[in-house]
């Protein structure tokens, strides 16, 4: 078998000496994808600001393409590939929709076709129709496109969505899905936190539940989402 491309194991962390993360386990294999979910406060979001280096591991290891970036610095985490869509976009309001996209850009990668303008602009029309517009002055829907523009202009092999439908309508939602899905066919790994069972289910081909700061549940999406006990039991719907 080979080596996962991101592969955590016991990962412990938490906020100013409180912890929030008890021994995480996860894998994500070379294009594949992984659903992360869990109710509110379970610990998604710190088991990604962890992997992106944006808070200090107390424990365990983050292995990725088989080089450890446990006490890495963000930036040297993204430059190795992983790609973050974060929770709540966090937008650079007074930079334009196109200086958003390039701001961010990094080299791509050998053996992969490279992410520029062009094609951000060919897989969100609509961000072409506004790349003049500051980032506070487009939707919100718009803002969650150009947040996973401005991602995918890093040239990442590991592209991690933290709630990236959160509050859309269903019709930039369903667009939003389409060009997930689009990238998985392009290769990309992907690490996707979302409420929406059937359609992470479309897309991803793993599942893992977090509960109080520990993985619960891991196995076959498709499995979770045909078991509406199962679903109902660790996410409460
Ligand atoms: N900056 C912070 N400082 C202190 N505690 C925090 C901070 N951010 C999160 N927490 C706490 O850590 C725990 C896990 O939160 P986390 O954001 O990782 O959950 P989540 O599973 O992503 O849920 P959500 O869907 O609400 O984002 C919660 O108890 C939360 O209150």
């Amino acid at each position: 078998m080979t080596a996962p491309l991101l592969s955590i194991r016991a990962l412990e962390a938490g906020y100013g000496g409180a912890p929030v993360l008890f021994g995480v386990d996860l894998d994500v294999p070379a294009g594949g994808a992984l659903a992360l979910m869990g109710r509110n406060g379970m610990g998604k979001t710190t088991t990604v600001r962890a992997i992106m280096g944006l808070l200090p591991a107390s424990g365990g290891r983050i292995v990725f393409d088989g080089e450890e970036l446990t006490g890495l610095p963000p930036h040297r985490i993204a430059r190795r590939g992983i790609g973050l869509v974060p929770e709540g976009r966090l937008i650079f309001p007074t930079l334009t929709v196109e200086e958003n996209l390039v701001a961010t850009s990094a080299p791509p990668r050998a053996g992969r076709p490279a992410w520029t303008l062009e094609r951000v602009y060919g897989l969100f029309p609509r961000l072409a129709e506004r790349r003049g517009h500051y980032g506070n002055r487009i939707s919100g829907g718009e803002q969650q496109m150009l947040a996973i523009g401005r991602a995918l202009m890093t040239n990442p092999r590991l592209l991690i969505l933290d709630e990236a439908t959160e509050g859309l309508a269903p019709l930039i939602r369903a667009e939003i899905w389409s060009v997930i899905s689009a990238l998985k066919g392009e290769g990309l790994s992907l690490i996707v936190i979302d409420k929406h069972v059937s359609a992470l289910a479309g897309v991803c081909e793993a599942v893992a539940v977090m509960e109080k700061g520990r993985v619960v549940h891991a196995g076959p999406a498709a499995d979770f989402a045909a078991d509406k006990e199962m679903a109902a039991r660790y996410l409460g719907v």
